[in-house]
């Protein structure tokens, strides 16, 4: 048994939070997720329908993906903005999560979803983005409101009509909390990308979204100049790991009593380290 003390959420520098005092038996992610404070919820599987009024002709996008996930096959990969940030929330939480039910899942992905627009300080020249896998948008799109410079958390502040259902998300930066520091000063490393994040809602599994998402942010790993791309994998997460090693990151063996940073997740949660490198097209 495992006790969630709190959920704290950082807006705008001040703290909320809300105890929760419950005790959720072997409360343990899938597998590492960034070091917010995030826990899980479940939305009933029919709450989206119930709670969207009938109209006649008009269908959410969510709606049109899980009637016709398979005959919707278009999957655009692109920065998620301000209007997927529930649907990121949702992704995350019912991935790694998936054990919780409602009404504790409602408030735990409120929780994500401030977290995520609010609760990350990005040191200065650092970057930090996330992607997200749409289905059921017809490619990009060229009508927007709001701007490219405006950013929130990792989302871009501007919105589309065309938005689809997100059915996959990934996060990266390059923060870098988790590699060693440089020197005495113990300097941030510079030009390693870091993923973390990573999910695909599960009936979407399979259809190489994960391997998409990489691969776009790889292409965002080199445009901002970077020259490898470093991620932890829960060790018992088979799936994820064979997921990168066949995207070409490598196990790196840790020297014995290197005081390496560990993702704050778990203490009982043993990661692999992997890391790519990536190689300039010029
Ligand atoms: C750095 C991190 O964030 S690690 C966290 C990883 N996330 C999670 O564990 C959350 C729960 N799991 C998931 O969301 C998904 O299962 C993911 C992200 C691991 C994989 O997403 P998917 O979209 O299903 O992966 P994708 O279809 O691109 O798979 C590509 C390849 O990876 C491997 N792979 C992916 N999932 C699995 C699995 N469950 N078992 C075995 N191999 C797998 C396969 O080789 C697969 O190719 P194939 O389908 O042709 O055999």
């Amino acid at each position: 048994m495992q006790t969630i003390p709190s959920i704290t959420t950082v807006v705008n520098g001040s703290s909320f939070s809300v105890n929760l005092s419950l005790k959720i038996k072997n409360l343990k992610p899938h597998s590492f997720s960034s070091p917010s404070k995030i826990l899980n919820y479940e939305i009933p599987p029919n709450a989206h329908s119930s709670s969207t009024p009938h109209m006649p002709g008009l269908c959410r996008a969510s709606q049109v993906a899980e009637l016709f996930p398979t005959t919707s096959p278009e999957i655009v990969v692109r920065e998620a903005r301000i209007e997927d940030c529930w649907e990121v929330a949702e992704t995350h939480c019912s991935s790694f999560f998936p054990e919780y039910s409602f009404p504790l899942d409602f408030v735990l992905r409120f929780d994500r979803l401030l977290g995520m627009l609010f609760g990350f300080s990005i040191p200065k020249g650092c970057n930090r983005t996330c992607l997200v896998a749409v289905i059921g948008s017809s490619g990009e799109d060229s009508f927007f409101v709001g701007s490219d410079e405006f950013k929130i958390g990792g989302f871009e502040g501007k919105f589309s009509l065309n938005k689809g259902y997100v059915a996959g998300i990934l996060t990266i930066d390059t923060v870098a909390d988790f590699l060693p520091r440089k020197g005495p000063l113990r300097q941030r490393r510079r030009g390693i990308a870091y993923i973390s994040n990573v999910a695909v809602r599960e009936k979407f599994r399979r259809k190489g979204i994960a391997k998409r998402l990489i691969a776009k942010a790889e292409a965002k790993a080199k445009a901002w100049g970077c020259r490898a791309i470093a991620l932890h994998c829960d060790h018992s997460n088979p799936g994820a790991t064979k997921l990168y090693s066949s995207q070409g990151f490598k196990i790196i063996k840790i020297p014995s009593g290197a005081n390496w940073p560990h993702p704050r997740i778990s203490a009982d949660v043993q990661f692999n380290f992997m890391m790519k490198l990536l190689h300039s097209s010029r």
